[in-house]
């Protein structure tokens, strides 16, 4: 791991149970290369780095190889925006760039795109240019196509599909499916997922039965309360291959939501998810011959799991090209000044584990303090109007660590590059806006589930035979410690498969369900006809200019007309305020 990572104390439970098909599977990755470095709890349990991931996966092929079964390591999307490995290059140089380089030396058999490969049309292009052809066909993308700079040609970001033979002969048509998400840069596209299915060519690549199809999708495997991440269209992909082939095993692995889950979708058909920011590697594990069955784990990346469940010790472990991996990492972390300190931060704040306006919410912390400091500091000209300050949700992305703050943690707080906007109106309309933007968040919600509603919900699951023979250590709740072993904070999941699947035990760090809705600066004490100055980031431009128009009706504002409040962006906010606040 990097230099100066925190090790867990922490070990795994018990042995992962193989079957004769095995997946190991990343998701929402978001750039943590490094792992978690800091000491505050739960962050050593995350603690390996993507260097201990590849002599892991080296050394987990093997044992696949050892055992005669197959191991195929699958990825759904999101690599980065996130951290300062992925986001934070030199200015001109797409996001990603270099710490694709680090992914291209793991050895994943299907990946597939997220939303945030997708935001910007230079980093899409680089992905398309410079990591694609590495995977020869291993990138699918069933449903996002791209134009080419000056054509208008849409042409495939990834494969559409991909069949391929497992090192133990097994037949495998595998798809990479992104949720119909409509952000997405000019000169990208991405079809919907109801298209997608009714394509020729899909129905055609559906046609031949294989042994199992392998279904890569940036989209959870379960409902979100949240209308931005309640993009779950698994079924109708489901249904598209069960129609056609009512009994071949499915293998789904989803993502976007960030957390941990699984859904039985039928004797044959699986579909799971690890968590986000290698935090979670997940393990699926089936039988296709002798009865079925399945287990799942959620394994901790630490180098105590990687350990365990290879059979190795400090002494053997690593392998040299996951040496090799680490030292690539800690050189460009260096050439790019990630561990430069811009100031101390007083105590811990969390992202997911209060509630805003907790005074320990990163929440609250950045509308009552960062945000107003840093605009006040920007535009020290207009220091004499009132303001309010605007931001969503999602823009937030990561805890704050009592500590050195650095311009790493920058980026795994706010990653994002959006310039703020501002709109001088009176307070009678400003105190209104961020109402009446969530007001039609929750309308297209409504929209969005009725739509479901009209869809087909899965059928029940009938005496599906979870788990495997010999994995019933899996079930009944989490192993006792034993009292010298107490347990550390982390995740206690409930998916919605059988059993018990967390690979550590641990007191729970518990997790709010959280709407990316858009919230405020606290509400001013000024009469309604004031002017105040309402201030907001340019990704949420549109639905606040909405907002706008239809409180205000007659001024017709546009994204186009709108003016930058301040010349620093959200990328810069975190270093100014700690290099002002906590230095
Ligand atoms: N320029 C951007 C891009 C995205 N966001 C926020 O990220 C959310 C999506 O992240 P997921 O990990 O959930 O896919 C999006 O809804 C925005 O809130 C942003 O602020 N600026």
């Amino acid at each position: 791991s990097q230099p100066g990572a925190t090790q867990s104390s922490a070990w795994p439970a018990r042995p992962l149970v193989w079957g004769d098909v095995n997946f190991l599977f990343t998701t929402d990755t978001h750039g943590w290369l490094m792992g978690h470095t800091k000491s505050g709890p739960p962050e050593p349990n995350y603690s390996a780095d993507f260097g201990d991931f590849l002599s892991f996966t080296t050394h987990m092929k093997s044992l696949a190889a050892e055992k005669g079964v197959d191991l195929l390591l699958i990825d759904s999307g999101d690599l980065h925006d996130g951290t300062g490995l992925t986001d934070g290059a030199p200015p001109g140089q797409p996001n990603a760039h270099e710490s694709n380089k680090f992914i291209m030396r793991l050895p994943y058999d299907v990946l597939t795109p997220g939303n945030h490969e997708l935001y910007q049309y230079a980093s899409a292009l680089d992905t398309y240019k410079s990591f694609v052809p590495h995977w020869s066909g291993k990138y699918i993308s069933s449903n996002v196509h791209l134009t080419l700079p000056n054509t208008t040609n849409l042409i495939p970001f990834g494969s559409p599909y991909r069949k391929f033979l497992t090192t133990q002969g097994r037949r495998v048509t595998a798809f990479g499916v992104l949720f119909h998400f409509t952000m997405n840069a000019r000169g990208t596209q991405v079809q919907s997922v109801e298209e997608l299915v009714e394509q020729p060519w899909f129905a055609q690549a559906v046609e031949e039965e294989p042994d199992m199809f392998v279904v890569a999708g940036h989209m959870p495997v379960h409902m979100e309360e949240d209308p931005e991440v309640n993009v779950n269209d698994w079924p109708i992909v489901y249904y598209a291959i069960r129609q056609r082939h009512p009994e071949t095993a499915i293998f789904i692995f989803g993502g976007h939501s960030h957390k941990r889950n699984c859904t039985v979708m039928d004797e044959h058909a699986i579909a799971i998810q690890g968590g986000r920011y290698m935090e979670t590697v997940g393990w699926l594990s089936a039988n296709l011959t002798e009865g079925g069955g399945y287990t799942r784990r959620y394994l901790d990346t630490n180098r105590n799991t990687y350990q365990y469940h290879t059979g190795t010790d400090e002494e053997d472990f690593d392998t040299l090209e996951g040496i090799e991996l680490t030292q690539y990492i800690t050189q460009l972390a260096d050439v790019w000044n990630l561990h430069e300190v811009f100031g101390y931060a007083p105590q811990d704040w969390y992202l997911d584990r209060v509630e805003f306006p907790h005074k320990n919410s990163v929440l609250t912390l950045f509308l009552n303090d960062v945000l107003p400091t840093v605009l006040r500091l920007g535009a020290p000209e207009r220091s004499n109007i009132p303001l309010l300050a605007i931001f969503n949700r999602g823009s937030i992305r990561y805890d704050i660590y009592q500590g050195p703050f650095t311009r790493n943690d920058q980026y795994t707080v706010m990653p994002f590059k959006n310039q703020f906007f501002y709109v001088t109106v009176p307070w009678a309309v400003g105190r209104r806006v961020v109402d009446e933007a969530n007001k039609k968040r929750e309308d297209q919600a409504r929209l969005r589930d009725a739509m479901r509603m009209a869809m087909p919900s899965l059928p029940q699951p009938s005496e599906v035979p979870f788990p495997l023979p010999g994995a019933q250590t899996v079930l009944g709740g989490p192993k006792e410690p034993k009292e010298d072993e107490p347990l550390t904070l982390g995740y206690v999941t409930q998916d919605l498969c059988e059993g018990y699947a967390d690979d550590t035990p641990h007191l729970s760090i518990g997790g709010l369900d959280r709407a990316d809705d858009f919230h405020s600066s606290p509400p001013l004490p000024i009469s309604d006809d004031t002017l105040m100055d309402v201030v907001f980031p340019s990704f949420v431009a549109q639905p606040i200019v909405d907002a706008l128009n239809r409180l205000f009706p007659g001024q017709n504002y546009t994204v186009a007309g709108l003016e930058k409040y301040m010349k620093w962006g959200s990328e810069d906010v975190f270093e100014v305020y700690a290099r002002e606040k906590w230095n």
